[in-house]
């Protein structure tokens, strides 16, 4: 039995990682989670799971759970709570599904605890991978992708060596407005930018994926995993979302990994790694039906996230937090109705080009760096 502790358990992630528990119940146990605002699913993941410790946001939300609950059950808030969860002393293993860059500071601390991580939570990798990285490494700790591309890197690298890269190529479905131009990206709607063509998923993401900048965010999540240069990293769209990545080795041979576009494939391999277990309510990839993949060269003018995204992650140090910060206030805002699509793109790259590089940032640099460049555009 696999004792698992979920932070994100109420969003797009969360929730799909439940159904890979409550499909395994002799393999999986929720022992611990944390959730932000969702109540209600709060409430109906604690009556299914009955795990030993909840984190939520608020300590409003934390009293009324604890009211509800017998004495037995902890139940904590904030960071503090999400830090508990992260390092629960049962847990086999942590899966990260929080949305955003307060998914660092418990990853750090998972890690100091010694627990393996399933990491969904792309932005945690993207402002501070160097510490990450390092952290798991000095711990012998293992970071295990759950992001489909990463998923599928990992996958086409089983039995390979990382020396006989040639590239990375990370797959792209284009998102929702990959049929417009520019031009008739100026009066485009939240809700079009939220209708994604394959993957059902979180808000965010889903303007990341419209923007490109999820690519972007990608690009250096690549970067860190697997300790691979910005150059041996290519982005290719590819319209159906059925490869979820590939690997060229230095023999011109490519490997792929294909499947239909569905998280629990990644989320349940990061689990059992490096076992497969065999999913019951899957539909199955049938290349027979499908019979035509699409690709295109990616247009880096058009999708101006993912040249900010390389860019930055060229430049290193504390770059990538000020793109990620930006870009995390910018959609936040444009999910409001506060500012217009085009206008996301505009705010990153203001933000970026005034910013000084701070080499090999400190959790503390990345966390002020964070702060400071979410209030600059809230306040603008
Ligand atoms: N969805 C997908 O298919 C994929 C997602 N990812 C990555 O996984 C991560 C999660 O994405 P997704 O599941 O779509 O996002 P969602 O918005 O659906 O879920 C986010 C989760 O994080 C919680 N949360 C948000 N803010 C806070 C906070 N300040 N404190 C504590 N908890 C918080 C939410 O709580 P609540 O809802 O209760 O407020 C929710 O449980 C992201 O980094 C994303 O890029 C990667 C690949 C695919
Ligand atoms: C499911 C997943 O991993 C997402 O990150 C997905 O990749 C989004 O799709 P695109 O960014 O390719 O549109
Ligand atoms: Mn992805």
């Amino acid at each position: 039995m696999k004792k698992i502790s979920l932070m994100g358990a109420t969003g797009s992630i969360g929730m799909q990682t439940l159904d890979i528990i409550r499909e395994h119940p002799d393999k999986f146990q929720l022992v611990a989670m944390s959730a932000g605002r969702n109540i209600e699913d709060t409430r109906k993941i604690i009556n299914e799971f009955r795990p030993k410790l909840v984190s939520v946001q608020s300590e409003e939300d934390a009293i009324k759970i604890k009211s509800e609950n017998t004495s037995s059950m902890i139940v904590l808030f904030g960071e503090e709570g999400l830090v508990e969860v992260a390092c629960q002393h049962d847990a086999d293993i942590i899966v990260n599904a929080v949305l955003g860059s307060v998914g660092l500071y418990p990853t750090l601390q998972a890690i100091e605890a010694g627990k393996d991580i399933a990491i969904a939570n792309k932005e945690t990798l993207v402002i501070a991978g160097h510490l990450v990285m390092k952290a798991a490494r000095e711990k012998g700790v293992s970071i295990l992708p759950v992001d489909s591309e990463h998923s599928a890197i990992f996958q086409c690298l089983q039995g390979e060596s990382e020396k006989n890269i040639e590239k990375l190529i990370i797959t792209a479905s284009g998102g929702s407005f990959r049929d417009r131009t520019r031009e008739d990206l100026l009066g485009v709607t939240v809700e079009e930018a939220l209708n994604h063509p394959n993957w059902s998923m979180g808000a965010k993401i889903t303007i990341d994926s419209a923007t490109m900048m999820n690519k972007g965010l990608e690009v250096l999540e690549a970067h860190w995993l697997f300790d691979i240069p910005f150059d041996k990293i290519n982005v290719l769209l590819h319209r159906e979302s059925i490869i979820h990545s590939m690997v060229e080795f230095h023999d011109s041979s490519v490997m792929a990994q294909l499947g239909t576009p569905d998280m629990r494939v990644p989320i349940q391999y990061a689990l059992t790694f490096p076992d497969r277990f065999p999913r019951k309510q899957m539909s199955k990839l049938n290349l027979a039906d499908i019979g035509t993949l699409h690709f295109e060269k990616m247009d880096y003018e058009r999708f101006r996230c993912l040249a900010f995204a390389f860019e930055s992650g060229k430049i290193g140090g504390s770059m990538p937090t000020v793109l990620n910060a930006a870009n995390e206030a910018a959609v936040d805002l444009f999910l409001k109705g506060k500012i217009t699509f085009l206008e996301i793109e505009d705010i990153i790259e203001k933000s970026i080009s005034k910013h000084n590089t701070i080499k090999n940032p400190s959790l503390d640099t990345i966390r002020q760096l964070d702060h400071e460049t979410r209030s600059s555009i809230y306040s603008l």
